[in-house]
């Protein structure tokens, strides 16, 4: 089992690393990556996972300390699972409105029936840059694509995001609901247990 002290979240999304932060308990000391730079490195994956794995050596790179990624996104099944990898920068750049607002006008035409979706989430863990064996965990959220937004909790896609189970969109959720339920909240449990935090 991997004992942690100290912990860098490579992320350079505040809603991402608040998120993070939560699930992960004040059992380990967090830094962010943003204490070492400011340039996030780019995302040449092809999967969640390796995108995670880049982004989790980076950081441990630039910091010297054990480094946990993130790497997420919504996969619409009328898209063939796009936006997928690419979500951060599905509008090109223009940010969450951007994105929210290409995603409702892809789906314009689509019936609720067909408007299936899931939030993916990949962590990895590395203990330095060079580590050959991270530790990967994967968490995903069904659910479906509203016709305009909803809520203003969270971050992201979240507005668009119908969460079954509860009735409502997922930024209608208080982040502790939120915590329970998501892709992140699912990973990050397999995550403590494997580090015997849970
Ligand atoms: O790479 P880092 O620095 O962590 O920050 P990022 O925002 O670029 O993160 P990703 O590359 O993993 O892209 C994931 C995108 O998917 C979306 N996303 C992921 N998790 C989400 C969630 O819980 N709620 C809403 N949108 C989410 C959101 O738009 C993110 O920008
Ligand atoms: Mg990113």
């Amino acid at each position: 089992m991997m004992t942690l002290s100290q912990l860098v979240l490579a992320s350079h999304n505040a809603g991402k690393l608040k998120e993070l932060q939560a699930l992960l308990g004040n059992a380990v000391r967090v830094r962010s990556v943003g204490e070492f730079s400011d340039v996030a490195p780019e995302e040449t994956g092809l999967s969640f996972v390796e995108n995670a794995i880049l982004k989790a050596r980076h950081a441990a790179r630039l910091s010297g300390l054990p480094a946990l990624a993130d790497d997420s996104g919504l996969a619409v099944d009328a898209l063939g699972g796009a936006p997928g990898i690419h979500s951060a920068r599905y509008a090109g750049g223009g940010g969450d409105a951007a994105n929210n607002a290409k995603l409702l006008e892809a789906l314009r035409e689509v019936p609720d029936a067909e408007r299936g979706a899931r939030f993916v989430c990949a962590l990895a863990l590395v203990r330095h840059a060079e580590d050959p064996l991270p530790i990967i965990c994967e968490g995903l959220w069904q659910g479906r694509i509203l016709h305009a937004p909803r809520g203003t909790e969270g971050f992201g896609y979240d507005p668009l995001f119908w969460v079954p189970e509860r009735g409502c969109s997922s930024a209608e959720l208080a982040s502790a609901e939120k915590n329970r339920l998501s892709h992140r909240a699912r990973a990050m449990l397999q995550l403590r247990q494997r580090l015997g935090l849970a």
